[in-house]
């Protein structure tokens, strides 16, 4: 049991957020600045990139002015109307100035000149509870979330052999399976019995699979939570939440949690402690199964899970991972299956393509997924893909210049935090043609004239986990997840949504509004 702390007021120690070799202001000394790039000496000036004021912003996001309560997406279009390709927005309460961009271009030069250690600031609030609030627990450990340079690079080597190998994340299939199996009664039993509606609260439904199958690699365990759960499950479960809704509120918006512990800031550190307590007590059992030589099936073998692996390295580094997996990898997964059921639900045609591709690996709907039969699967990909670029997941690319460059024409300053503002680029007609449409075929390869072709549209644009070495580390088992449950879902049902459109939110990343009210009808006869 931790310590109560959180009431003292927090140690801020500026060095603990900006481990950013250098951090420039806009009235940097010119000659100061050099660049290897052959564009400086001809751009303007990063004090001329255009933006509003501090004073602008405040209205702008007051009730009356013209961003308040507006979705992200509709600001950035609006920004981009405004000011162009790149602007600035002048950090306030303590926060850093934004580059914003929205030129592919941009993209281009900043992963090429990221270099080996690419710098995307972390959540201040969980360094903070690594770095200085649990110190003695994480031994100056921040994980890849929140650690930058050196250290992150230290950690990312070690984790990247377990975490990124194709073999690894297939060998983990089958126990996927089983969570996606157990989802699929879970909506038998859920499900309105005359409408076939889901209730109101499917999205916790959808968060319960989520930690259940990112559980499996994060803490080598089964949590029960789509059957009867355990007590420390249902704990991991609620602090998850808490961490979620006040990460966003702490680290994103206006608060004074580095002035004081506010009300806030004292359950998000709270949330967090169950969070480190109750990976500590799986790792414990995961530790006993290493000793066992207990293999990642339940068998006496070779202690191969990805735990396991972490374990033999060092029980630090497995602790941290555990929990970054968890929070990195609960809402992700879950917004993207929402975003994929309401595509498919409101493009039954295309629905129906990919029934019959899932049907030549699941000829019935209790056969075996395999590995090797989760290869052929392009229509699959193709859907997941589209349903991103339509309804994406992360809001945007993030990165802190890692030299001297020129952006869109613009002198920018090694140290500056860039937001790759994709987001308005994924629906522009100039770059995915007819992009409101729910078009899978324009990623394939073999697309007939009929369909547009994404293979035309600029790289850098369409990046959902990311780029380069910084990129999503949970990539191939979020794919492998979300890909096992599309096939058991549209295999076993006929998906609807005969509501407005879903609107997403966006937080840290987009998740969904309202109530996810999906009609899951069983294929009947004909259909199977
Ligand atoms: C569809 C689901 C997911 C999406 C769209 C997504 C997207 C992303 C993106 C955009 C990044 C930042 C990459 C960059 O800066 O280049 C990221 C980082 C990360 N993701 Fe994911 N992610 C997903 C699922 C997962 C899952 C399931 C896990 C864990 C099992 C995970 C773990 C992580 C971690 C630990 C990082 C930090 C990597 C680092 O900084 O070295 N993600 N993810």
């Amino acid at each position: 049991m931790f310590k109560n702390i959180c009431n003292r007021k927090p140690v801020i120690n500026r060095n603990v957020f900006y481990s950013v070799s250098a951090y420039y202001s806009r009235n940097y000394s010119k000659a100061q600045i050099q660049s290897e790039d052959p564009e400086w000496s001809t751009a303007k000036p990063f004090s001329s990139v255009p933006g509003p004021s501090k004073i602008d912003l405040v209205f702008a996001f007051m009730p009356g002015g013209k961003y308040h309560n507006k979705p992200l997406k509709e600001i950035q279009s609006m920004c981009r109307k405004d000011y162009g390709e790149l602007l600035i927005f002048p950090g306030m309460f303590g926060k850093r100035d934004i580059l914003i961009s929205f030129n592919p271009e941009d993209y281009h030069k900043i992963f090429r000149t990221e270099g080996a250690m690419p710098v995307r600031r972390g959540l201040d609030t969980l360094t903070y509870y690594r770095k200085v609030l649990r110190k003695e627990v994480f031994k100056d450990m921040g994980g890849l979330v929140a650690e930058q340079g050196e250290k992150w690079a230290q950690f990312r080597t070690v984790v990247n052999p377990v975490m990124m190998q194709a073999p690894k994340v297939k060998q983990y299939i089958p126990k996927i399976d089983g969570v996606a199996i157990d989802f699929i009664n879970r909506i038998r039993q859920i499900r309105n019995n005359e409408t076939n509606e889901m209730p109101a609260n499917f999205e916790e439904e959808l968060n319960r699979w989520a930690l259940e199958s990112v559980g499996l690699v994060a803490l080598d365990a089964r949590l029960g939570l789509l059957t009867e759960s355990t007590v420390t499950a249902q704990r991991c479960i609620q602090s998850l939440k808490v961490f979620f809704r006040l990460m966003f509120e702490l680290d994103f918006q206006p608060s004074l949690w580095k002035i004081y512990p506010t009300r806030k800031y004292k359950e998000l550190m709270k949330a967090l402690d169950v969070m480190t307590e109750t990976t500590g007590e799986y790792l414990e059992l995961a530790k006993a199964k290493l000793e066992r030589k207990i293999d990642v099936n339940g068998n006496q073998g070779e202690a191969d899970s990805v735990l396991q692996k972490l374990l033999k390295v060092d029980p630090h580094i497995a602790h941290i991972m555990a929990m970054d997996l968890i929070l990195a990898g609960v809402d992700t997964t879950c917004s993207s299956i929402v975003s994929c059921l309401f595509m498919l639900g409101r493009n039954p045609n295309k629905q129906r393509i990919l029934r019959e591709e899932i049907k030549t690996i699941l000829p019935d709907d209790n056969s075996t997924l395999t590995g090797v039969a989760m290869n052929s699967l392009p229509y699959l990909r193709a859907c997941i893909k589209e349903s991103f670029r339509i309804c994406p997941v992360s809001i945007a690319n993030f990165r802190t210049t890692g030299k001297n460059i020129v952006l869109s024409g613009y002198q920018v300053p090694k140290g500056v935090d860039v937001v790759m503002a994709n987001m308005v680029l994924l629906t522009d007609e100039n770059i995915f043609p007819r992009s409101a449409e729910f078009i899978p075929e324009r990623w394939l390869r073999k697309t007939t004239e009929e369909y547009p072709s994404a293979s035309t549209a600029k790289p850098f644009v369409f990046l959902p986990f990311g780029f380069g070495p910084r990129m999503c580390i949970g990539r191939r088992f979020a794919e492998v997840e979300i890909e096992v449950l599309l096939c058991r879902l549209i295999r076993n049902f006929v998906v609807e949504w005969n509501y407005p459109d879903i609107q997403f939110k966006s937080n840290v990343i987009n998740v969904p509004q309202g109530e996810l009210k999906f009609k899951f009808t069983d294929v009947n006869e004909s259909q199977k």
